[in-house]
């Protein structure tokens, strides 16, 4: 009887604790697919019973995209099997069309554009969130379509721009990342996110409750939380996608400094927005309209005069009009 009771008062317990988390990620996080995402769910891709055995920590992490295509709102390209009864989809622009990169193991990499260029899409089929509907995508020699979906989970960290943080303390926020990490590595991922100080100084330290939605904390403190869970999960390839915008320069490079220094050995695809602090990274990839139009280093760009030379004056004009 003590036995059931015990059981009862677990599991009780556990669906409590379950709904709380829930309702925390649903009020956090508000779009359905993310909310997916966070709780381990997936709408429509399921794994495929011929799921290739992938270690993330056992290959290394290369990222490579061949004449990749996808449009958002339609299904997979009908493959030649599915003859000539394979219904159209109907006519929409490419998301992203004919791209294709290959980012060996260990670079760091920062992807640049325009808004609406596609950088985000391209994060969104690196996690999965759809399959690509033309060329191939390959993570460690897999195609990602074939990789377990828990491992794909365990080779990334996404650090997003809106990072979801739930009703809970700023330890339990960051522990997120790898539940079993002990207290010293919290911290230390923290120090490397540049966040460790400012949690420090509030009244409750690490204790601190973040509020509904985080609220108690400001942008910029929501993001480095984001990125210490991320360091703490320290996954062979990282992925900010602006996860960084919300913070003043000097935070932001010192942030990328320390990423570039504590990812030596890992493969990080950084989605930046301030073209000023991507001078740390060993490769720019330069997006426009669904594909990459360059390729290279920050001085090279600039010397070339196109796309990215263009992007770097008007930034320059407008920090310059706004000081
Ligand atoms: N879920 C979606 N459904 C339909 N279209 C989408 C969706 N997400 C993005 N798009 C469209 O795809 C294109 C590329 O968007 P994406 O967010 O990848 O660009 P981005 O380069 O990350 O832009 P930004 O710098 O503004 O974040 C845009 O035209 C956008 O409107």
């Amino acid at each position: 009887m003590v036995i059931v009771s015990a059981l009862t008062f677990r599991i009780l317990h556990g669906a409590r604790d379950l709904a709380l988390a829930l309702v925390d990620v649903v009020q956090h996080v508000g779009h359905i697919e993310d909310t997916l995402r966070v709780i381990g769910l997936r709408p429509t891709i399921a794994d495929d019973p011929a799921s290739v055995a992938f270690d993330p920590w056992g290959d290394p992490s290369s990222v490579e995209l061949r004449r990749v295509a996808f449009t958002y709102g339609i299904s997979r390209t009908p493959s030649e099997s599915d003859g000539d009864a394979a219904p159209r989809p109907p006519f929409r622009a490419e998301t992203l069309r004919d791209l294709t990169v290959r980012i060996p193991a260990g670079q760091k990499v920062a992807v640049v554009g325009p808004s609406g260029a596609g950088k985000s899409t391209l994060v969104a089929l690196l996690q999965r969130l759809y399959d690509v509907q033309d060329g191939e995508l390959l993570i460690s020699n897999h195609a990602v379509a074939a990789i377990r979906q828990d491992d794909l989970r365990a080779a990334l960290a996404v650090v997003p721009q809106e990072i979801t943080l739930f009703h809970r303390t700023i330890l339990e926020n960051i522990r997120f990342g790898r539940p079993d990490a002990t207290e010293e590595e919290i911290h230390a991922a923290a120090r490397a996110a540049n966040c460790h100080d400012f949690i420090l100084s509030l009244p409750d330290g690490y204790g601190t409750l973040v509020g509904e939605r985080g609220t108690k904390l400001s942008g910029g403190q929501r993001q480095r939380i984001g990125i210490a869970r991320a360091f703490l999960k320290d996954s062979p390839i990282l992925i900010p996608d602006e996860a960084t915008s919300a913070l003043d320069t000097e935070s932001e490079l010192k942030i990328q400094r320390s990423l570039v220094q504590r990812m030596a050995n890992r493969t990080v695809i950084a989605v930046a927005h301030r073209l000023s602090t991507v001078a740390a990274f060993d490769r720019i990839l330069v997006m426009q309209d669904g594909r990459i139009v360059e390729d290279g280093i920050a001085p090279d760009l600039r010397r070339r005069g196109g796309l990215f030379a263009r992007m770097w004056r008007l930034q320059a004009e407008g920090l310059s009009a706004a000081e």
